[in-house]
Order: C-alpha cells, then sequence, then structure tokens
C-alpha cells in the first residue's frame, strides 16, 4: 500500500478519501530535519503553506510521486526541484476563494470600523464610544491589485456595498474588467485615487515589495491598505511607520514575509490602525473540505495510476484534453520509444508531425508523450509527463512540432523523425477503429504492424529466399516469430522487415542477421 505523509493540518474529508487507497500519516509541525529524515518512505506529501518544501525535501523523498498542496499558492513548494525530479505538484485553484475573498471584505469592514479594538476595549471593562468613530465605505473608491478569481469576488461584493471600482492586472483584458464593473487603470493612478486597496496577486519576482515606502508615500493619508494575498508584497517596516506616523489611515494584515510573524515585527506595534490575522484568509470550514477534498482526490487518482485535474507542473496535460487525447498519448509514447530506439543514443533531433485530424489537436501533449517515449529505454521510470520536456532540452534534444492535416491514409496519424547515432529514422503509427495501435511505415516504408514487447527490425534488399534465411536463423536460436510484414516501395527494390516475437533475441544474433545476404541494418527494439 503506499504512503501519504500529512504534514499539516487538514481537514477529516481529505484524510478520509486518501485512507481508501493508502496508509496515511499525519504529522504536523515536524522541524525540517526531521522532514528529510522521513519522507524517503513516502509517494505522496500532502501540505498547507506550514511546511517549506525544500530542494532538500524533495531530494531525500526518493518514492514521491506527488506533493499536493491543499490551498492555493505553492510558493513553499521548489516546484522547479519537483518537476525536475518528475514529481507531480497540485493545488486547489479555486477551494478558498471565496474564504480569502471574504476574509479580505472582513478586513476591510474591521479596517473601517475599528472592530478588533472596539472588541478588546469593551471586554477589558471600557465603554468608550468616541475613540471608535469610523469611515463607511460606501461611495469609496476600492483599488484592487489583481483582478483574479479571489480579487473578482471582492470587486463584486464591494460593487453591491456601493463602491466604485479601480483594478490593476496587466493580464487582465479591458472587456473582463468592465464586466466586472472595474476601470482599469496604472498601479500609481490605483495608488493616488483609492480610498481601499486590497492585494489579490502572487507573490513573484515582479510583485516582491510592490507597495514599498515610495508607493505608500503617494497614497491618500485617509486611505487603507489590504494583504489577504501573500507576505513579500508589501515593505513591512514602511508600512508600520506609515501608519504609525498617521501617513495613511490604516492596514490590515493576513500575510508577512516570514510567517510566522517575528516577535519584534515593528507591525505589532499598530494600535487600532492596524490589524493583523495569522494567514486565515482560507480558514473557513467550507473552504478547508473543498481544498482537502480536492487535492485528496488527486493525489489518489495519481497513486492509482490517473492524471491530477490541477497539476501546476505538467505544461499542456489539461484534464478535459487529456480524456479525448489518451489513445494518442499512448500511441505517441510507443512511437517515440521504438523511433529512439531504431536511431539509437545521442538523439538529436525529434521531429513530432501530426497529420489528418489530428493535425487540428494540441501538440504539447502528445509531444511530452513522444518525448516519454524517446527517453524511457535511458531513463526508465525517472522519465514522466512532468520532467520529459526537461530532461529532452537537458541532453540537448532539439524538438519540432509539425502539423499536416492533408495526410489522410488514416484518419489521423502520427509521424516521428528522430536523428541520432544510427542516423535518421522514421515511424508512423495510427489508431484503429477499435482504438488498436498500428505501425503503419517505418523509414518511410508502409507496413502494419502492432507494437509488442519484442521486435526486429530490418533494412535490406528485395529479393528471393532472404525472409526464409532470416526465419530459419531466429529457429536456430530458438526465437519463435509472432508476426511478420515486409515493406517495399518497388519490386526488388529496397524493403523493410518488421518482425513481432515472442522472445527476446539472445545476444550474437544480430550479428548473424547483417552477415546474411542482402540485409543493409537490423535493429531490436524492446518496448
Ligand atoms: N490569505 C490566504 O489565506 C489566501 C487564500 C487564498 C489565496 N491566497 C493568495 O491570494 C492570491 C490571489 O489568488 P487568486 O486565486 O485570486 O489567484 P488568480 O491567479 O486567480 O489571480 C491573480 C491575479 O493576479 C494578477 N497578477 C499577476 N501578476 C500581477 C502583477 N504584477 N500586477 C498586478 N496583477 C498581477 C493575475 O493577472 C491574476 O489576475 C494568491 O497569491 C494566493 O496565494 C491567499
Ligand atoms: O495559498 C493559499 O491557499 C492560502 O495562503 C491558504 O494557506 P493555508 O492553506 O496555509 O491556510
Amino acid at each position: 500500500m503506499p504512503k501519504v505523509l500529512v504534514s499539516d493540518s487538514v481537514d477529516r474529508a481529505g484524510i478520509e478519501i486518501l485512507s481508501q487507497v493508502a496508509q496515511v500519516d499525519e504529522k504536523t509541525g515536524l522541524p525540517l530535519s526531521d522532514l528529510i529524515s522521513i519522507i524517503p518512505e513516502y509517494d505522496a506529501l500532502m501540505i498547507r503553506s506550514g511546511t517549506q518544501v525544500t530542494k532538500e525535501v524533495i531530494e531525500a523523498g526518493a518514492q514521491l510521486k506527488i506533493i499536493g498542496r491543499a490551498g492555493v499558492g505553492v510558493d513553499n513548494v521548489d516546484v522547479a526541484a519537483a518537476t525536475r525530479q518528475g514529481i507531480v505538484v497540485v493545488n486547489s485553484p479555486e477551494g478558498n476563494t471565496i474564504a480569502a475573498a471574504e476574509h479580505a471584505l472582513a478586513m476591510m469592514m474591521s479596517l473601517s470600523r475599528y472592530v478588533p479594538d472596539a472588541n478588546h476595549s469593551v471586554k477589558s471593562g471600557d465603554w468608550n464610544r468616541k475613540a471608535f468613530i469610523g469611515a463607511e465605505i460606501y461611495k469609496k473608491t476600492l483599488g484592487l491589485i489583481g483582478l483574479g478569481k479571489i480579487g473578482s469576488h471582492v470587486a463584486n461584493v464591494a460593487k453591491a456595498m456601493g463602491m466604485k471600482l479601480i483594478a490593476y492586472d496587466p493580464y487582465i483584458s479591458n472587456e473582463r474588467a468592465e464586466q466586472i464593473g472595474c476601470r482599469l487603470v496604472e498601479l500609481d493612478v490605483l495608488i493616488q485615487e483609492a480610498d481601499y486597496i486590497t492585494l489579490h496577486i502572487p507573490r513573484t519576482e515582479e510583485t516582491a515589495n510592490l507597495i514599498n515606502a515610495e508607493a505608500l508615500a503617494k497614497m491618500k493619508p485617509t486611505a487603507r491598505i489590504i494583504n489577504c494575498a501573500r507576505g513579500g508584497l508589501i515593505d513591512e517596516a514602511a508600512l508600520a511607520e506609515a501608519v504609525k506616523e498617521g501617513r495613511i489611515a490604516g492596514a490590515a494584515l493576513d500575510v508577512f514575509g516570514n510567517e510566522p510573524l517575528e516577535e519584534d515585527s515593528p507591525l505589532r506595534d499598530g494600535g487600532k490602525n492596524l490589524i493583523l490575522t495569522p494567514h486565515l484568509g482560507a480558514s473557513t470550514a467550507e473552504a478547508q473540505v473543498n481544498v482537502a477534498v480536492d487535492v485528496a482526490e488527486q493525489i489518489r487518482d495519481v497513486l492509482l495510476g490517473l492524471p491530477a485535474r490541477s497539476a501546476v507542473n505538467i505544461p499542456g496535460l489539461y484534464p478535459d484534453a487529456l480524456a479525448k487525447l489518451r489513445p494518442y498519448l499512448e500511441l505517441a509514447e510507443t512511437l517515440g520509444n521504438m523511433v529512439g530506439q531504431l536511431a539509437g543514443g545521442r538523439v538529436e533531433s525529434l521531429t513530432i508531425s501530426l497529420q489528418g485530424d489530428l493535425a487540428n489537436q494540441d501538440s504539447k501533449p502528445i509531444t511530452i508523450a513522444a518525448l516519454k517515449g524517446l527517453l524511457t529505454p535511458a531513463l526508465r521510470e525517472r522519465v514522466n509527463y512532468v520532467n520529459a520536456n526537461i530532461e529532452a532540452k537537458e541532453r540537448g534534444i532539439r524538438i519540432i512540432e509539425m502539423r499536416d492535416a492533408s495526410v489522410r491514409d488514416y484518419t489521423d496519424s502520427l509521424h516521428l523523425e528522430a536523428k541520432g547515432s544510427r542516423g535518421q529514422h522514421t515511424v508512423t503509427g495510427a489508431l484503429l477503429g477499435d482504438g488498436e495501435l498500428r505501425i503503419t511505415n517505418v523509414d518511410e516504408f508502409p507496413v502494419n504492424v502492432p507494437p509488442i514487447q519484442h521486435m526486429l527490425f530490418t533494412r535490406h534488399r528485395d529479393m528471393p529466399g532472404i525472409i526464409g534465411r532470416i526465419g530459419s536463423l531466429l529457429g536456430s536460436f530458438n526465437v519463435n516469430i509472432a508476426s511478420m510484414q515486409v515493406g517495399r516501395k518497388i519490386v526488388r527494390g529496397d524493403a523493410v522487415m518488421v518482425l513481432s516475437l515472442d522472445d527476446p533475441l539472445p545476444e550474437g544474433i544480430l550479428e548473424e542477421i547483417l552477415k546474411v545476404s542482402g540485409i543493409r541494418d537490423a535493429y531490436t527494439v524492446t518496448m
């Protein structure tokens, strides 16, 4: 039974799904060194934002097939290292959208009406109504930085509460912004015009420290800023100072550059105009069930050999496309494996031509599958859909994708050409009506054979007796022939022979085959 480590607290609903297929160990709050020492025994790791999945953790996780983030942000996972090692990283892109948006709205309202401090003061025995004169959000301008899933929901609710909306998001179209009722503006304009600024962007190189001291200085003195997205987007020291000195009216933060927040952070002395919560954006019962179920289902599926629906590191393999393309992926993988073996090691280039109706399909997944097949003889189980592209690039394999809808020998076919240490070779394959794979062409000679585990390919002169001699030779080595096909273009010209064998070819037989008069070349292919 596979083993799953759950190293952050996740909802029981997720644990129950995992337990159907795996032994589940829940060990939260592990120091990094303990995680590194136990991770080698696990097939999957399920986390939230608490666990730092560093390169060292990933390298120690020799059995890991999947890392599931029960939430959105995967910035606590070294995704590049996981990809390199062929580990799928999945998340739950939508499971906590509403929870995070509502937390940002709660922060905005709390900031405007001093809810946390007013509550604290009453509980400490005071009844001070003058100290908490707030501000209304009605008719105020909300500046949204990031108009994705969470930003859009905040925008919709804020609009219903009578706010005017402006947004800065360089990756969103004007049409989309208009649909939400938002005017897209430049960042500087947003900072200067907004009464409330709320951030809903990932932390990237581009967004780190986006709201620095200079930006804070441009905000209205009556403006308030909310960050329920990611730590590191706002300069915390500059923010603490701006709030303390009354240069802005307030700030509410759910996320921090370092979590947990340092004990001596200047943010802790912000008074009633600074509200801090311990990364609670996704902490609702509903969101926790959503993300746990979403990610546990994906871990279960991957452990059962099925695809994940929200993999962040499998380029081009989206669930809908995948379901349609599955038979072609198998075809591509088989042909990739075959053409790689025919071309010998050191493949320099692989040309993938999608022909017939296949020319209208997304080529990316097919290319990845072909590369996986091509690299399988060298890398075995180390290569998969996650890392095939990287492995190919690192080996300097040039990838050329082509489409030709006019080729109509079969409804749709796939043609691969590889150039390697044994020169240039081609293999074409198609899917028959019943879904069976067929090799329809080898080195531009027409054939019609199903791929099987042991195969022998020859290039020879089309002449009497040659087939009989190869048959007897294989017989003398006790190799049983399951089927045989000859492909030729002209009578007594060049030809190819494809033999499907029940047994692997014993050592030395290829040399004997090459000695047969008329045989120009012979290759074995093992699937
Ligand atoms: N506090 C929490 O507990 C919590 C919960 C959920 C999500 N989050 C965080 O909230 C953020 C937003 O999540 P989402 O689901 O809305 O993501 P999303 O991908 O749907 O939206 C992000 C938006 O940011 C925009 N963007 C990217 N770079 C930008 C830039 N330089 N300037 C302006 N806009 C830019 C994108 O175009 C996109 O529209 C993420 O960082 C996520 O990790 C936090
Ligand atoms: O990216 C996310 O999903 C949020 O930051 C939530 O993080 P959490 O799962 O640790 O609460």
